[in-house]
């Protein structure tokens, strides 16, 4: 039996922060109070700063195995750590791609033995990521899987998508769809308009998003599964989601911390570091997604963290891979863009970032109360840094957030107990 006193910390209630100690023992929050008297093994002095249930990211590319130049289980998971996050959701554009109950079973074990924080493992919907062969949906839950996604591409059959759903539905899993229509994104490497015009590159339009999404909406309630759309980047997307809520649809969605940071007006030239898809889109878009969040029709932030070696982000934009990092970026990023400006309170990040992608998804985290698993982190919300490359813990450096200055780092995280990462000063 350990148990570890984590002494003046902030903890929020009604969006307040208020002094308090917080006790862990065996791997659970047994306490939480102001100035708690208990012997423990283990004593850490808190500061004053901030503590958080840990947070919680559903979209995650940990490029193991098959792609471990990028990424593996072990840097991936320490970058979420780095980043103050203790739940992440792995997405299955692996080699070989988790679409067998064996395959899914021998990453969930793979991920045990080795990750840092805890894995959530995504399934495919498909063999492969690719044609319409459905994977075995009861068999891949009873293996670990807690969604299935064939992130990373469309699934372009209505029909397969439509069987997908009704699949999954059956054996409660929700789908999480990358929405793109290859007939229309026409070989784009940013958003379409007058940006990628003046910079001479071919453009994706919105609609390659968004008119899948919406085939996607009408067989989401066809079906009755939880339909949870990845990376929402457009205007219409944000209307078309909070028109199917009202209508009574299961839909839930995520956005990036880059789609409300970044437009396609910061691409001033041409940069690999602004390419990831779905791409930066215009101003108009990202009001959009801000008026979405706010309104409760965009339930949770995931970062879609995308590392890529330095060789594959190098060049131009036209050739370079889409994607970009996040894990040890994303709950700075916000809180001084978002929250110190008043847009959104410290509360409402936490419940994006933490409780309201573990409460939709049915994982068990996201809450500091006592019963609750001790997955905790701990951020200093008063010293300002600024974003550098060398401390990050990822593999991949491909970050357009390098070099901005920000609050909000993580000093502790605490996954089941255990201290996972700690900052030295
Ligand atoms: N977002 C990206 O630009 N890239 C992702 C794939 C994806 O999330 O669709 C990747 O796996 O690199
Ligand atoms: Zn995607
Ligand atoms: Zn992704």
């Amino acid at each position: 039996m350990t148990t570890t006193l984590i002494r003046n910390a902030q903890i929020l209630q009604h969006d307040q922060l208020q002094p308090a100690d917080v006790l862990l023992q065996d791997g659970r929050i047994h306490a939480i109070g102001p100035q708690l008297t208990a012997s423990a093994d283990e004593v850490i002095d808190a500061h004053h700063h901030f503590l958080s249930s840990g947070l919680v990211d559903v979209h995650v590319h940990l490029r193991d195995p098959g792609l471990t130049a990028k990424e593996t289980i072990e840097t991936g998971t320490l970058a979420a750590a780095h980043g103050g996050f203790t739940t992440i959701g792995a997405m299955p554009n692996v080699d070989p791609v988790p679409d067998t109950p064996a395959r899914v079973a021998a990453m969930v074990a793979r991920n045990r033995a080795r990750a840092h924080v805890h894995v959530a493992q995504y399934a495919s919907i498909t063999t492969g990521r690719a044609g319409d062969q459905l994977v075995d949906f009861a068999g891949v839950r009873d293996a670990g899987a807690f969604a299935v996604s064939n992130d990373g591409s469309g699934v372009q059959t209505a029909e397969t998508m439509y069987q997908a759903m009704c699949g999954a539905a059956r054996v409660g899993l929700p789908l999480a769809a990358h929405v793109e229509d290859d007939s229309l994104t026409h070989h784009g490497v940013m958003n379409a308009g007058p940006v990628a015009d003046k910079l001479g590159l071919p453009g994706i339009p919105n609609v390659a998003e968004s008119a899948q999404l919406a085939r996607d909406l009408m067989l989401a309630e066809a079906s009755g599964v939880h339909y949870h759309v990845c990376h929402v980047s457009t205007a219409q997307s944000v209307r078309l989601i909070r028109d199917a809520k009202r209508a009574g649809i299961h839909v839930t969605c995520e956005v990036s911390p880059h789609h409300l940071l970044l437009t396609d007006a910061d691409i001033t030239q041409d940069d690999p570091m602004l390419k990831m898809n779905p791409p930066l889109r215009s101003p108009r878009d990202r009001a959009a997604l801000l008026a979405g969040l706010l309104d409760g029709t965009i339930d949770m932030i995931a970062t879609d963290h995308a590392p890529h070696t330095a060789e594959q982000k190098q060049g131009s934009m036209a050739t370079a891979a889409f994607g970009i990092t996040g894990l040890e970026t994303a709950f700075a990023l916000l809180y001084t863009q978002l929250v110190q400006p008043r847009i959104l309170t410290l509360g409402q990040l936490v419940k994006l970032m933490s409780t309201r992608p573990a409460q939709l998804f049915g994982l068990n985290a996201g809450e500091l109360k006592v019963g609750a698993p001790a997955d905790l982190a701990l951020f200093d919300l008063a010293h300002p840094y600024t974003i550098d490359a060398q401390r990050m813990v990822s593999k991949g450096r491909n970050s357009p957030f390098i070099g901005w200055h920000v609050v909000g780092a993580t000093c502790l995280t605490v996954v089941a107990g255990n201290v996972v990462y700690r900052k030295e000063n």
